[in-house]
């Protein structure tokens, strides 16, 4: 008889950072990559995007739609195919904080409209793996009374398909640690459960890295909290101002695939 692979568990992730640039979109497509790799059914979403390109169609009448590098590359490396408004159901031309840009463009944020847009994006796609990518780090506002660490709550609440199980990618740069023990903190409060953190190298040298990522290594051990990967400084990031954005989605592309080795044995 042939034997059956066991079935993998169903996995919702949700990534934040400890700051805005740490990383989230590089580790969010590498982790899709790793999934897929081992047999999951993936699927990116970025509930929240501030920062689009317009894309027009040449007819002046209509207004074009909006495109963010994030949730382009979070869609290309999701093996579930489902249209861009399913990966990002709320995008905002500037790329400033997104309560306000979504103030700016008289589109104000509520959580139960952005939580029931997830959780059809999510029902849509259907996937084995599913990843969220918040925007900047944990308590980013989407409004005066609310945060994306309360649409983390409502993704993991009872109407959840599976738990939702948080991964804090650390971008290795003077000032980290702070951050990250504060992210740890405000991710506890919420009840929220940390499947681990990604260290993720921000510059090729780092005055003593290695000594910041043994320290937040050992202590956030002590916390049951384990390192799922350290990702290098990848040089194929670095681009000259004149890159055209083709060339951009292509070379973050290559370095997720990179990346991705470096996160295997979170699916070993
Ligand atoms: N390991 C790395 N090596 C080199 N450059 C990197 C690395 N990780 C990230 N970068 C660069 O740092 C910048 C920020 O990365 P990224 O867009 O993934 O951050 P983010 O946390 O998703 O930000 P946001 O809050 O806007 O979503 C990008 O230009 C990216 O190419
Ligand atoms: C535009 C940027 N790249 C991110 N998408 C949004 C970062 C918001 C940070 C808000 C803040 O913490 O002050
Ligand atoms: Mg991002």
């Amino acid at each position: 008889m042939t034997p059956v692979a066991p079935a993998l568990p169903n996995r919702r992730v949700f990534i934040t950072g400890t700051d805005t640039d740490a990383g989230k979109t590089l580790i969010s497509a590498a982790l899709l990559a790793a999934a897929g790799r081992a047999g999951y059914q993936t699927f990116g979403l970025k509930p929240v995007a501030a920062g689009c390109e317009r894309i027009t169609d040449g007819n002046a009448q209509h207004p074009g739609q909006l495109r963010n590098d994030d949730a382009l590359l979070l869609q290309r490396f999701s093996n579930v195919e489902q249209p861009y408004a399913i990966h990002n159901p709320f995008a905002f031309e500037a790329a400033i904080a997104p309560h306000i840009a979504a103030r700016q463009e008289q589109r104000p944020l509520k959580l139960d409209e952005l939580t029931r847009a997830c959780r059809h994006s999510l029902a849509t796609a259907n996937a084995s793996f599913e990843l969220i990518e918040g925007a900047g780090g944990w308590l980013v506002p989407i409004n005066t009374t609310h945060s994306l660490a309360d649409l983390a709550v409502e993704l993991g609440g009872d109407d959840a398909q599976q738990p939702l199980e948080v991964i804090l990618v650390v971008g290795l740069r003077l000032g980290c640690i702070n951050h990250a023990l504060l992210s740890v903190e405000a991710i506890h409060s919420r009840g929220l459960t940390l499947a681990g953190w990604v260290a993720n190298s921000l510059s090729p040298a780092m005055d003593v890295e290695q000594a910041n990522l043994e320290y937040l290594t050992d202590v956030l051990a002590q916390q049951h909290i384990p390192l799922l990967g350290h990702v290098p400084y990848l040089k194929m990031l670095e681009q000259a101002a004149d890159t055209p954005p083709q060339q951009l989605l292509d070379n973050k592309a290559n370095a997720a695939l990179r990346a991705s080795q470096s996160l295997e044995a979170m699916f070993s």
